[in-house]
């Protein structure tokens, strides 16, 4: 491919005299428009340039080459040069990544030793889980839970397949943390329409384990998506992987002037998440009552069950009367869970 004279002036080093650090994060290409990335494809990024505006349109990028070395997920909002008309067979370049306001790690597993980020810039976590077939696993719950928190998401918890099984002892152990609940069937629309109201204006990361309906409720939420559904095996309970790369979908605009608004991100093959770089002091921030009791605690205090001293205890105990020292009880309980599930493996 040749290269145009801009791009030989950009790999010009400045003089040595009065030169500065190189850095990945150029000030050149005032021309860049910035675009979302919203699908990641062997070096080849899908991006949504003008979001929003009626010049909106898709662009075909690959990184520029001092970006060689760094990664560019879905979410990352980032500045092409190029052809960014997205007419067929364009390709623009990616020449800077803009900070991101939350990155989400997944965890190292066989495959990848090394846990990566997986999306940017997501504010909600929706963990998607089915009551029955296949069974809940709270422990991957817990650690979802955690990641979210610990990246400075809200999490949504979404249960589905409410006509096989009843919601209610989930409900009991995520409610106290102040997590979000919806409860969906796939023949029951207007559970749906619980889960698109909490999507709105929110960039949403969708997670959950094959065979949960986490494609089935993507495809009510965004019927053009057309998200593979699998098939459960009456064996084992769950389904096919029959996706296999993060993707971002715009939830569609369904009425005349109604303001679109909300992406959500699908994570096929996400299992879990990376928790060994998250602190209990960053943990315990998300919960700012707790936190505030924790600071009486001695120092180096696990708050764990077995935590000598731990000042959320006798919290527990100062409740003004039995319903609120229930609460407290069930919040404390849940808070432990969740500081176990740091430690638990994957
Ligand atoms: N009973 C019941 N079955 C459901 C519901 N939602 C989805 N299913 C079924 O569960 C199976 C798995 O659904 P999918 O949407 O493919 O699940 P997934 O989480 O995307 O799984 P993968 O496609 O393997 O990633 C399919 O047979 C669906 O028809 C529900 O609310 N109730
Ligand atoms: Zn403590």
């Amino acid at each position: 491919m040749a290269r145009s004279r801009d791009e030989h002036a950009r790999f010009a080093r400045p003089s040595k005299k009065g030169s500065r650090p190189r850095t990945k994060q150029r000030p050149e290409h005032a021309d860049a428009v910035t675009g979302l990335v919203t699908g990641v494809d062997r070096g080849r990024y899908t991006l949504v340039v003008a979001d929003g505006s009626v010049d909106e349109h898709a662009v075909v990028a690959m990184k520029a080459r001092e970006l060689t070395r760094t990664r560019v997920v879905v979410g990352d909002r980032v500045d092409v040069v190029g052809d960014t008309t997205g007419d067929q067979g364009s390709l623009a370049r990616i020449v800077r990544i803009q900070d991101r306001t939350s990155v989400l790690r997944r965890t190292a597993d066989d495959t990848d030793p090394y846990e990566r980020i997986v999306v940017a810039n997501a504010d909600q976590l929706v963990v998607v889980t089915a009551l029955a077939q296949p069974e809940p696993r709270t422990g991957m719950i817990d650690r979802c839970v955690v990641a979210a928190y610990d990246a400075g998401m809200h999490v949504l918890l979404c249960l589905t397949k409410a006509d096989l099984a009843p919601a209610d002892d989930l409900r009991a152990l995520y409610e106290p943390l102040g997590v979000d609940v919806v409860v969906t069937r796939s023949d029951d629309d207007a559970s749906v329409e619980t889960v698109r109201a909490r999507l709105l204006r929110r960039t949403s990361v969708l997670v959950g384990h094959s065979g949960v309906g986490k494609s089935t409720l993507i495809n009510a939420l965004v019927p053009a998506a057309r998200r593979a559904t699998g098939v459960v095996n009456d064996v084992t309970g769950r389904g096919r992987h029959t996706s296999t790369s993060a993707v971002a979908l715009r939830l569609p605009v369904r009425a005349e002037g109604e303001e679109h608004d909300g992406w959500v991100i699908d994570t096929p093959g996400v299992r879990s998440f990376g928790l060994a770089h998250v602190e209990t002091g960053h943990l315990l921030a998300a919960f700012e009552d707790l936190d505030e009791v924790a600071a009486d605690c001695p120092r180096g205090c696990t708050h764990l069950a077995d935590a000598p001293d731990c000042a959320l205890d006798p919290w527990v105990d100062a409740a003004p009367d039995d319903d609120a020292r229930a609460a407290r009880a069930a919040r404390l309980a849940s808070f432990r869970r969740l500081l176990t599930a740091r430690t638990a493996a994957a």
